[in-house]
């Protein structure tokens, strides 16, 4: 009895706080020509707003004391609230796959929209959230149920973008990011490693390096290049697609994580993806090609849930790595093997490019540093930088 009258004060609160809001974010969607989202998104908030009219109405007829209910409503918050991670962000609805393995299409609570002004984006692929749903359960994961965003939790190892000078968060707690590479066909490309790898300590995330397609060389070529990575501390997992070789090892490094994918095209992403489960790598070039047609840049980004839990992201942006709001002097020290003697240098601002008697550079010399990685650490300099 108590549940249902305090529930129906909650309708009464949030009915007070939509309408307007709502209005607002359409036209500003609008204008940023997402019209065809958008049709559908103001279909689903008008049958949402009938549907809290008519619990309004209810409300009104069995509860008379309205004078408890800011106290009821907080109580019930953390009882009825239910947990989930956002998958995709579409305009003004969030995908949610709530832990109790049902799909949810969200809108985001006014307040919140409000206290996110450090971070552009109120919600990103890649949430934990806590969110308000009339359907509990009893829905497959096949159909969508909707629900309102009530909070946020805090974000960790977030992949961002730059765009217009702002930083633009494409996704959220990211624990790995899987740099993929191709020994042959295209052939490996150390650097670009090296910058992925630099991108992921900028993000606070743990770089795991694949080398996928062994099966069209001689492994013991590529050992030079895996021991430094190894001796670095990174994890370098040499795979096919074509044979299986470790499959089961990246099965078993993307369980129950969020990992994001890095790798140039025709790597065997999407290859290995659905040697670790079929399909799943059609997942992921669904979401390319949508990109590709300039679609919905900024939002298509989705994570891809799989089965034995844990889910990826990938999105093309995210493969050309840009560095963002990094300086210059700042690149050395995201290098774990260059770090050790940046403050061993004489000169304050050096850059390890071109002084004498350099801390970096010496160490180049006599071979404490790798010649290709201080190679590389050069070009991005020069790439990024100058
Ligand atoms: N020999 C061999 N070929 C592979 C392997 N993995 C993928 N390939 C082939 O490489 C090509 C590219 O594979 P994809 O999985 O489409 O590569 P991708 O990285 O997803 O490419 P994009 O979708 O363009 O980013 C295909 O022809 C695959 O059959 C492998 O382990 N060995
Ligand atoms: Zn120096």
């Amino acid at each position: 009895m108590a549940k249902k009258r305090s529930g129906n004060l909650r309708a009464n609160f949030r009915k007070k706080h939509q309408g307007r809001v709502r209005r607002g974010d359409l036209t500003r969607d609008f204008r940023e020509g997402d019209s065809q989202d958008d049709a559908v998104q103001s279909e689903r908030l008008t049958g949402k707003g009938e549907l809290t009219r008519k619990r309004t109405i209810q409300g009104a007829d069995s509860t008379p004391d309205s004078a408890a209910g800011m106290h009821v409503q907080v109580s019930v918050d953390e009882v009825n609230l239910l947990q989930g991670r956002v998958l995709s962000v579409h305009g003004l609805q969030s995908k949610v796959l709530g832990d109790n393995g049902v799909l949810y299409a969200c809108a985001v609570r006014q307040v919140l929209k409000s206290l996110s002004t450090s971070q552009r984006n109120v919600i990103v692929a890649g949430d934990r959230v806590w969110f308000r749903s009339e359907s509990r359960d009893g829905v497959s994961l096949k159909s969508e149920a909707d629900g309102m965003i009530e909070r946020v939790e805090p974000r960790t190892g977030m992949i961002s973008r730059t765009s217009r000078g702002r930083q633009h968060v494409l996704v959220s707690n990211i624990d790995a990011m899987l740099i993929i590479a191709s020994a042959e066909q295209p052939g490996i490309k150390p650097a670009l490693i090296d910058r992925m790898i630099l991108t992921a300590h900028q993000c606070e995330i743990e770089p795991i390096v694949i080398i996928n397609k062994v099966d069209l060389i001689d492994l013991v070529d590529l050992q030079p290049l895996i021991g430094v990575y190894s001796a670095l501390g990174y994890r370098v997992l040499p795979t096919s697609a074509e044979t299986g070789q470790n499959v089961e090892f990246l099965r078993a490094l993307l369980k129950n994580r969020q990992t994001a994918l890095a790798g140039q095209s025709g790597v065997g992403k999407s290859s290995l993806l659905n040697a670790v489960q079929p399909g799943l790598g059609l997942a992921i070039g669904a979401v390319s090609s949508d990109n590709d047609k300039g679609k919905h840049t900024t939002t298509a980004s989705q994570l891809i849930p799989l089965a034995d839990g844990g889910a990826v992201f990938d999105t093309p942006g995210i493969r050309q790595f840009q560095l963002w709001d990094i300086s210059a002097s700042e690149v050395a020290g995201l290098m774990p093997d260059l770090r050790p003697y940046v403050s061993g240098c004489r000169y304050p601002d050096c850059l390890h490019l071109a002084e004498d008697d350099c801390a970096v550079k010496n160490a180049v010399a006599d071979a404490r540093i790798d010649a290709r990685r201080y190679d590389a650490y050069c070009h991005l300099l020069e790439e990024e930088l100058m």
